[in-house]
């Protein structure tokens, strides 16, 4: 599979070992300083960028009719009209918070927490991410997603960074140099605590699930999650 990166920073990179070591050629590499391109060569693109970069490169994509896979945080904002332009123009996108198999499995397993919690009462949700000090967005989108998922099977109605209102389920967001990502999702009560949490040790899980995102998402059109990647 021809395969164009957009973005190559610290994923960008990660991404292009795991290709080629599953025999896929990068035919292009593009970051800040580079905007003049054809994207029209690769049969895929994969953007690990910026938030204020991924809505230009996944409407690039689309228009041009080339498969789009974004890891990109921070710009969900405009997920809806992306959505509606891949439809326009019978595009392929897959946009995940989290391409890791680990993350996509705790995803689940917070859905399911969260049913159980749903009618107990006395716990309160709250959760905690922890990046590196370079991530530009907080709360991570995987922070969001987790969430949202709360939020579909409880009585809370938002989240909030840090200290949430009664209800908002509260996130706090650390930044500690190195860290690839930490997420806790815990549910207290006066009496105890109950805990989940997912800790990546590198980012080669996350590059892994966006190259196999890429191969899945090959051939195909329409708009789709690392949850039909899966299987899940
Ligand atoms: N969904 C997932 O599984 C994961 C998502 N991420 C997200 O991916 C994004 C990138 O993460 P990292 O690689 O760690 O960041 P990074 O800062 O190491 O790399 C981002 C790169 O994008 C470049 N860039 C800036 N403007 C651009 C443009 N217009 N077009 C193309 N590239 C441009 C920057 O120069 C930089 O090299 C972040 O939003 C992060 O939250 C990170 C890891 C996993
Ligand atoms: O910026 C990162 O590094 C990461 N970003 C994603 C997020 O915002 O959830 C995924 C992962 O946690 C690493």
């Amino acid at each position: 599979m021809k395969i164009a990166l957009l973005g190559y920073g610290k994923m960008g990179k990660t991404i292009e070992k795991i290709a080629i070591e599953r025999n896929h050629t990068i035919v292009l590499k593009v970051d800040k300083e580079d905007h003049n391109y054809d994207i029209a060569e690769a049969d895929v693109a994969i953007d690990f960028s910026i938030p204020s970069a991924a809505v230009q490169n996944i409407t690039k994509c689309i228009t041009a009719g080339v498969p789009i896979v974004s890891g990109t945080t921070g710009w969900l904002a405009q997920y809806d009209e992306m959505v509606s332009l891949c439809k326009e123009k019978n595009g392929a996108f897959i946009y995940a918070s989290n391409f890791s198999l680990g993350v996509n499995l705790f995803f689940e397993l917070n859905k399911k927490l969260a049913k159980m919690m749903s009618p107990v009462e006395g716990y309160e949700p709250s959760m905690e991410e922890i990046h590196h000090t370079e991530k530009l967005d907080a709360p991570s989108g995987t922070a969001i997603t987790l969430a949202e998922d709360i939020i579909d099977h409880t009585s809370k109605t938002s989240w909030k960074l840090d200290q949430g209102d009664k209800y908002a389920i509260p996130i706090a967001a650390k930044r500690i140099e190195n860290v690839p990502g930490t997420h806790t999702v815990t549910y207290s009560s006066i009496v105890d605590d109950i805990e989940i949490k997912h800790t990546a040790h590198n980012r080669d899980g996350f590059a892994l699930g966006a190259v196999v995102a890429a191969e899945w998402l090959q051939n195909k059109n329409g708009v789709y999650s690392m949850k039909d990647v899966l299987g899940l």
